[in-house]
C-alpha cells in the first residue's frame, strides 16, 4: 500500500527574546509564525470506517497540533532561563502567557519542541515526518524524521 504524505499549515502570534544574542533580537519582539506539519502513513482501507481513504482526518491533526502547540503557544512571550530573575518577575507582570524554557527560544530549538510534543500526541497509525517553521517570511527551521533517528 502506498505511503502518503499529508501536511497541515497552523498560524501563531509570539513574542520571544534571545538572551545574550549579539543582535536586535536580544530585545523582545514578535513574529507571526508559520507552522507546517506533515505525517506520513497508509490510507485507511476498511470501507466500514468513515475515515476512509484517509492517512489521517486533517481534523483530528489540526486538534492535535492546536492542543499540544498553538493554544499554548500563540500570544505568549518566551524566554530562555537563563534570562535575570528580574526580567523573568517583569514578564510575569507584562505578559499573562508567557514562558520559561529550558532552551533559547530560536526557531530551530523551538521546532524541536515542537516534533517531541507531537510524537507523542500522534496516534500510532502515523508517524510525524517533518516540520517547518517561519519565523519571518524568509526564515524558517525544518525538522525531519529522517535526519534524527
Ligand atoms: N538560525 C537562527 N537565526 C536567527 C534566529 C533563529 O531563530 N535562528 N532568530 C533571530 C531573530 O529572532 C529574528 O527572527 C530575526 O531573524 P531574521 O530572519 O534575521 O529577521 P529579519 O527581520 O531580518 O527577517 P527577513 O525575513 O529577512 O525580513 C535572528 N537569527
Ligand atoms: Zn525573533
Amino acid at each position: 500500500m502506498a505511503r502518503i504524505r499529508i501536511t497541515k499549515e497552523f498560524r501563531f502570534e509570539a513574542a520571544h527574546a534571545l538572551h545574550n544574542y549579539d543582535g536586535l533580537c536580544r530585545n523582545i519582539h514578535g513574529h507571526s509564525y508559520i507552522l507546517k506539519v506533515t505525517v506520513i502513513g497508509e490510507p485507511i482501507t476498511d470501507s466500514n470506517s468513515p475515515k476512509l481513504g484517509m492517512v489521517m482526518d486533517f481534523g483530528d491533526l489540526k486538534d492535535i497540533v492546536n492542543r499540544e502547540i498553538i493554544s499554548e503557544f500563540d500570544h505568549a512571550l518566551i524566554v530562555s532561563r537563563n534570562v535575570s530573575q528580574d526580567t523573568i518577575r517583569e514578564m510575569g507582570q507584562m505578559a499573562e502567557r508567557h514562558f520559561v524554557m529550558s532552551y533559547q527560544p530560536t526557531c530551530e530549538n523551538m521546532i524541536i519542541d515542537f516534533a517531541d510534543r507531537l510524537k507523542k500526541a500522534l496516534p500510532s497509525n502515523v508517524k510525524l515526518h517533518s516540520l517547518r517553521l517561519n519565523e519571518t517570511a524568509g526564515s524558517y527551521a525544518e525538522w525531519f524524521a529522517s535526519d534524527n533517528e
